[in-house]
C-alpha cells in the first residue's frame, strides 16, 4: 500500500468522481453499484461522462445523441447525478487521460478527481491510451463486477496497481490524484450486451434498466434489428 505522499494536506476536501462509459443503453449495473458507491464513501455528487467515439470497440448501435438522452432519462430528478457531454462535441476517440487533463486544467492542480470503473475496466486497463499516466490527473475507483476476476492480466499491471492500492476511501480526499480503490459495492450480473440481446430476441428488460430509459429505447426502435 502507498504512504501518503508530502503533498497531502492532512485536510478533507470534496472529491469530484467521474464516471465514463459508453452507455449503450445505461443500466441498473451503472447506476446501482455507484450509489452504494455514493453512500459508502460520502459522495454526493457523480458524474457521467457517456464518450462519443468508445477507444476499445467498434461504434455502439445507439448513435451518441441517443445514449446522451437515455443517459439523462436515466437520472433526471436524482440530485446524485448530473451529465458532462463534453466527449460528445469531439470526434476522435475518448481517450479518457485527455478527456482528465481538460478537467485538471479547469478545477485546479489541488481538487482531488476520481474516475470510477468497473472490474473489467481494470482488467484491460493496460491497454488504454497513456495508462501508465492516468493516475497523475485523478484517482480511480474501482467497482466489482461479476464474471470478472481479481489478478490483473499482466505483471506490470499487477505491480502498479499494487503500488497505487488503498483500502480507505478517505484517502481519495487527501491528495488530488494518485491512488486506487477498490469499492465494496453490490454485484449485478448486469450488461448493455444483455439487454441488446434480449431486445433483439423481443424479451422485456424492465428488471435491468430504469422505466424511462426502456420507454424511449421502445419508442425509437433501437436494438431489434
Ligand atoms: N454490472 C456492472 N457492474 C459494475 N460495473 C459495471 C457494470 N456494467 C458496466 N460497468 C462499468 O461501467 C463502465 C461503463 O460500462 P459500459 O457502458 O461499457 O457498460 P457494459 O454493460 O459493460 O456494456 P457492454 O455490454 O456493451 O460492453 C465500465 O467501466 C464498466 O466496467
Ligand atoms: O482512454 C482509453 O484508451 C480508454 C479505453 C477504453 C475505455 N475508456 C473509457 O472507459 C470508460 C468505460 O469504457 P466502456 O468501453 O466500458 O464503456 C469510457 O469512459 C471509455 O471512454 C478509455
Amino acid at each position: 500500500m502507498p504512504t501518503i505522499p508530502s503533498r497531502s494536506t492532512g485536510e478533507t476536501a470534496s472529491l469530484l468522481a467521474f464516471f465514463g462509459g459508453t452507455f449503450d443503453p445505461i443500466h441498473f449495473g451503472h447506476l446501482k453499484p455507484v450509489t452504494q458507491l455514493a453512500q459508502n464513501t460520502g459522495l454526493d455528487h457523480v458524474i457521467l461522462l457517456p464518450n462519443n467515439v468508445p477507444p476499445h470497440r467498434p461504434q455502439p448501435g445507439a448513435s451518441p445523441q441517443q445514449r446522451l438522452h437515455m443517459v439523462e432519462l436515466a437520472v433526471e430528478g436524482n440530485p446524485l447525478f448530473s451529465v458532462d457531454p463534453r466527449e460528445l462535441a469531439v470526434d476522435t476517440p475518448s481517450y479518457t487521460i485527455e478527456t482528465l487533463a481538460t478537467l485538471r486544467k479547469e478545477h485546479g492542480e489541488s481538487c482531488p478527481l476520481a474516475f470510477i470503473i468497473g472490474q473489467d475496466s481494470l482488467l484491460t486497463l493496460h491497454k488504454w491510451h497513456r495508462w501508465g499516466s492516468l493516475l497523475d490527473f485523478c484517482h480511480l475507483i474501482v467497482m466489482a463486477r461479476p464474471g470478472y476476476h481479481e489478478q490483473l492480466d499482466t505483471p506490470e499491471l499487477q505491480r502498479w496497481y499494487d503500488a497505487h492500492r488503498v483500502t480507505d476511501a478517505e484517502n481519495l480526499r487527501h491528495q488530488p490524484a494518485g491512488f486506487i480503490y477498490q469499492a465494496n459495492t453490490p454485484l449485478l450480473n448486469i450488461s448493455a450486451t444483455e439487454i441488446r440481446q434480449r431486445r433483439k430476441a423481443g424479451l422485456d428488460c424492465s428488471d435491468l434498466l430504469p422505466d424511462a430509459v426502456e420507454r424511449y429505447i421502445e419508442s425509437q426502435g433501437l436494438y431489434r434489428a
